[in-house]
């Protein structure tokens, strides 16, 4: 685009800012659930799912009152799964796959079974790692993702048949594939984009998701089982977030027009991009890199309040005013997921010796109501999410920044596609809310009249 397009598209875009304007008095006047929450900021009751459920809050008399968080994935609690996986030593998360995709905890043989047809469906197609992968490789590898996932409609021989047998054959295709399209997009962007040398590895079948996602980020495929476990929770606790967060509602309401699975997922990519979403564990990391660039002292608990002050002040950092990895739609008091990964982050600072910036971020979980309550004046309680800690921990496993929010998405396939599953079999609606127009109406004027 030349300077004189350019300065075109600003003068146009002044007036669509213009013409976009809406009173702000006008959502409460006719009572509009902004974000889809009621004024209490509780969710407006969209559906019903027996996938996922989250805790946060209990309300009495229609007020909301902070609780500690709990998560469940089919009625059963994270932190019971994660002790049972753990207590067997064994990886969890395709046991996880099993009951969000099934409703039901596997036996040793179905999930044996599970994993092996896993296993045997993690390569990609013939042609597909050079068509799709390598071609067009992407600075993002989340828009890798989304576009690798659409194309995957031309490589299946029956992608428009909603029947739950097809559904699955696709989810499970999904969740076995996606280390290798993680993995290949990132190698293409190393290699086409950081001129760094092209390493392909192939999925091996005998290896858990987590451990294939190790061997193939990797050069030379080395890692050890303590990582493979990190990552492994980490996976687990990414998996299943309920039908209301933004990338499986937008999964429910692609889903209920009738559209096909490559197209709910690849949209749902797109709304997990999002900073607000599972890109905030990207902006996780860049924010503490701002942090560290300018705040001196890191164990001075005055200077890093200033500094998040002006950051809420939209005076810092990325100019938004949020402070990314704190707050939560539901979760009040805490986060489960972010409790597990706090605590896996002291395991590893302590053996690393990063005590120092681990306490940086410690302070930060702890100053950041307070300055919220201070500069906003508001009684809201905000607490550290997932997204805080695991940029932390991925650091310290030593994989790239370009593929934290894409983890999240490997990892959030199986409730993608559980939600979608459940939406075909119990939905029977086009979502479809309503929009109030406050447009003033005119009469169509001719081009010669205007
Ligand atoms: C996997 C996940 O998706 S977990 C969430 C990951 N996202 C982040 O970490 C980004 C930072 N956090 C946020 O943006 C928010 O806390 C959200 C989007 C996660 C949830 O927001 P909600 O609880 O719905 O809060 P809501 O949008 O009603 O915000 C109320 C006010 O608090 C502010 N607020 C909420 N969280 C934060 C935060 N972390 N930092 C600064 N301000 C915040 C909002 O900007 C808003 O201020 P305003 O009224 O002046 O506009
Ligand atoms: O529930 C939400 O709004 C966001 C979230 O934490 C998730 O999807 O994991």
């Amino acid at each position: 685009m030349n300077e004189q397009q350019r300065k075109k598209i600003e003068e146009l875009s002044l007036i669509v800012e213009q013409e976009s304007y809406i009173d702000s008095n006008l959502y409460a006047n006719y009572d509009v659930k902004r974000g889809l929450r009621n004024s209490n900021g509780t969710g407006v009751l969209a559906g019903l799912s027996k996938v996922g459920e989250v805790h946060g809050y209990y309300v009495e008399d229609g007020d909301v009152m902070p609780d500690h968080g709990k998560l469940y994935y089919r009625g059963k609690n994270v932190y019971d799964i994660v002790d049972g996986f753990q207590k067997d030593k064994r990886f969890g998360f395709e046991e996880v796959c099993y009951l969000l995709l099934f409703g039901k905890l596997p036996t040793a043989l179905e999930l044996n079974e599970f994993s092996d047809l896993l296993g045997e469906l993690r390569e990609l197609e013939d042609g597909f790692v050079r068509g799709m992968i390598l071609k067009a490789p992407s600075t993002d590898i989340m828009n890798k993702l989304a576009r690798s996932v659409l194309a995957k409609y031309s490589y299946d021989d029956n992608p428009d048949d909603t029947s739950t047998a097809n559904v699955i054959r696709q989810s499970i295709e999904l969740i076995a594939q996606f280390p290798s399209i993680m993995a290949y997009g990132y190698q293409a962007k190393s290699h086409y984009h950081n001129n760094e040398s092209l390493f392909l590895h192939k999925p091996k079948r005998e290896l858990s998701t987590a451990e294939n996602i190790l061997t193939m980020m990797r050069h030379d495929s080395d890692y050890s089982r303590v990582e493979a476990e990190i990552l492994d929770l980490s996976l687990v606790l990414h998996a299943e977030h309920g039908g209301g967060n933004n990338s499986s509602f937008v999964t429910r309401v692609v889903t209920s027009s009738g559209s096909d699975t490559y197209s709910a997922i690849a949209a749902a990519i797109g709304s997990l991009k999002g900073p607000k979403h599972g890109g905030a564990n990207m902006k996780v990391l860049a924010m503490m890199n701002d942090i560290k660039r300018n705040v001196k002292k890191w164990d001075n608990k005055e200077e890093i309040k200033r500094y998040l002050t002006k950051i809420i002040n939209k005076e810092a950092f990325d100019g938004s005013g949020l402070i990314y990895g704190m707050g939560h739609a539901i979760y009040t008091l805490s986060d489960p997921r972010a409790v597990l990964l706090k605590q896996k982050a002291i395991e590893l600072a302590k053996e690393k010796d990063k005590m120092l910036e681990l306490n940086l971020y410690l302070a930060i979980e702890e100053l950041t109501p307070q300055v919220f309550t201070e500069v906003k004046g508001i009684d809201k309680h905000i607490a550290a999410n997932v997204d805080l800690y695991s940029g932390f921990v991925y650091e310290i496993l030593n994989i790239p920044p370009d593929i934290y929010t894409p983890l999240f998405a490997t990892a959030r396939i199986p409730g993608w596609c559980a939600h979608r599953i459940e939406e075909l079999l119990t939905g029977h609606r086009i979502i479809r809310p309503a929009y109030k127009s406050v447009v003033t109406k005119h009469k169509y004027r001719p081009l010669s009249e205007r």
